[in-house]
């Protein structure tokens, strides 16, 4: 029984075709994961299919029936719900009031609207409770919010666009859970995708989109991630290289109880003391919220600490702007790109100049010089390979993983000292994953100090040289990269966000976790950690991914200006 089946797609943009000649067929009751790299043309055939475009060719059929879309009310109204990579949720609202608003006509704001969501939630093993605010609810949580949300629209067919990027292992595992149970209703979700054993794990069909047209399908019990990435690009893919250690000890970046507290007098940030060496990279592990976007804001200076000290090589920088401090070498790059990151609506060469007016190749003494950060501009596109027609197009016309790759050559353009990486490859795929870190990794080895956040646990610890996690705003574990695995520190996270990994640092310079206390209660996550051994030993089983006290703070209503605006 056929759900969706697309035939003939064809969608051109100026100097681009998008999708050329693709056909899909969705399975009722099935996973179908859509792979590809970036550009390859998988976000706008799921535009096409959820009626945000139109296509320039071809039929899109639901349940048989051929349909044509004007907007996303119609595809709503044929059953197609989309949950977006960015939730659209308004976090002052309750769970009922941001699922029930805006679709008013169907079961009521109140109590026939509450029924209606435990049912859901029942059904499909959600665990959404209407009445707490979203501001109280951690990502996994929202996004759950978010897939009942279109299942209370009518959906039968779910397209998930890179659900599990934010995610804890643990998370994941739970996410794929509830989508076993809406398989198991006839339900059908399209799944997006650049984890490759993710991809092969959940999905029952795959199909390949190679440069905006359909290569061909996978049958997952039968393909290695290998052989699927090989299928995407074409091409054997790189190896990421075990890196040898490049740790010097000179200080670059020295961190001296660090505190922010929120306008309430609650402390996002407390006691945070760190020092990053030239050629090392200090990873953050931590559940989103648990103050890694404070952490950012205050060491790039876009939030001031109450107290404590910042320094940079041998300056003191707390209370440096922005600007200066990019100036003299602090490389961004933001967790929220469209926020923080890009001007969407100008093109890629201006785009290449924020952050970076006063430097060169974009000034040459006051004024802007517009053919050299044109010239940088090309160079940027063709090293990190940035699929564009051009330097003159918008930013907001690169697909998601080539706005990534644009910032992230921007960054390492000026020759930082020192790089804020939030999520760097957030998006990208995996081809150009591998050639980010090894960007990241050859900066290293010149005596580039980097803080990595990432949720990508296999990055974390793949990159890092000294892993430290962070819960309610504090450093509250360390752990050793080469010992851990991606569970245990899956764990470990979730865990010290339930408030219930009590770990007490043994000593920095050996990277070990010590956790010295087991509180006996049944959220109890991670239990014990030998310092003997330099491993974290977490006890998996009794994870608790739904935990609905994990830390969420909001953070965007005193988020000060991006220093783009401020730098322009
Ligand atoms: N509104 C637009 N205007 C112009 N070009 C566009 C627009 N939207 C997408 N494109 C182009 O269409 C192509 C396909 O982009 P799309 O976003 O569908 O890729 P994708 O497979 O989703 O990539 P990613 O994995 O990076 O998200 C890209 O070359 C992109 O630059």
């Amino acid at each position: 029984m056929t759900a969706v089946r697309l035939a003939g797609i064809t969608k051109r943009f100026p100097g681009v075709v998008a999708n050329h000649d693709i056909h899909l067929t969705v399975r009722k009751g099935t996973v179908h994961a859509l792979v590809g790299e970036n550009g390859a043309g998988k976000s706008t055939l799921m535009k096409i299919l959820y009626g945000m475009q139109k296509p320039d060719e071809g039929t899109i059929e639901i349940d048989g029936e051929q349909v044509s879309f004007a907007s996303p009310a119609d595809a709503i109204a044929r059953g197609i719900g989309m949950v977006h990579q960015h939730f659209m949720l308004a976090d002052n609202l309750t769970v009922l009031e941001n699922v029930a608003l805006g679709s008013e006509k169907l079961y009521g704001i109140g109590a026939r609207a509450r029924r209606r969501i435990k049912e859901i939630s029942d059904r499909y093993g959600l665990g959404v409770r209407p009445d707490v605010l979203v501001e109280e609810l951690g990502v996994a949580a929202r996004q759950r919010v978010e897939i009942l949300k279109v299942l209370y629209r009518g959906a039968r067919t779910l397209i998930l666009d890179e659900p599990t990027a934010v995610l804890v292992p643990q998370e994941v595992d739970a996410l794929f859970e509830n989508l076993r149970g809406l398989k198991a209703e006839g339900l059908s979700v399209i799944f997006i995708s650049h984890k490759l054993g993710e991809v092969l794990s959940v999905a029952d069909d795959i199909t390949v989109i190679r440069r905006g047209t359909t290569v061909g399908t996978a049958v997952p019990a039968e393909t290695t991630p290998r052989q699927l990435a090989e299928l995407m690009v074409g091409s054997e893919l790189p190896t990421p290289e075990t890196a040898e250690s490049t740790v010097t000890d000179r200080p670059v970046v020295t961190v001296d109880a660090l505190r922010l507290a929120a306008p309430g007098g609650k402390a996002l940030l407390d006691d945070i003391t760190f020092t990053i060496h030239a050629g090392e990279v200090l990873g953050i592990a931590g559940v989103e919220g648990n103050g890694q976007t404070e952490l950012v804001d205050a060491l790039i200076g876009l939030r001031s600490a109450d107290s404590g000290t910042i320094r940079f090589l041998d300056e003191d920088i707390t209370s440096l702007p922005t600007r200066k401090r990019r100036e003299q070498g602090i490389g961004y790059i933001p967790e929220d790109r469209h926020r923080h990151g890009l001007l969407l609506e100008a093109p890629l060469w201006e785009n290449r100049i924020l952050g970076h007016v006063t430097e060169k190749p974009n000034s040459r003494g006051f004024w802007l010089d517009p053919k050299a950060s044109q010239e940088d501009t090309r160079r940027i596109v063709e090293t990190y390979d940035v699929r564009t027609p051009g330097i003159d197009v918008t930013a907001a016309s690169l697909s998601g993983g080539n706005q990534q790759k644009l910032i992230v050559g921007r960054e390492m353009s000026h020759g930082p000292r020192f790089l804020i990486a939030a999520h760097p490859t957030r998006g990208v795929d995996v081809g150009a994953q591998a050639a980010i870190w090894d960007h990241i990794r050859e900066a290293r080895r010149e005596g580039l100090a980097v803080l990595l956040i990432s949720a990508d646990l296999d990055e974390l610890i793949g990159l890092s040289d000294t892993l430290r996690v962070i819960y309610d705003g504090r450093l509250v574990a360390d752990a050793d990269p080469a010992t851990i695995t991606p569970e245990e520190l899956g764990s470990a996270m979730t865990g010290a966000a339930t408030g219930h990994l009590v770990a007490e640092e043994a000593s920095a310079a050996t990277g070990h976790l010590v956790a010295d206390e087991a509180t006996g209660t049944p959220e109890i996550v991670a239990d014990e950690a030998s310092a003997a051994t330099g491993h974290l030993v977490a006890d998996e089983t009794s994870a608790t991914p739904e935990n609905p006290a994990r830390k969420t703070p909001e953070t965007s209503a005193e988020a000060p200006e991006s220093p783009e605006d401020e730098a322009r």
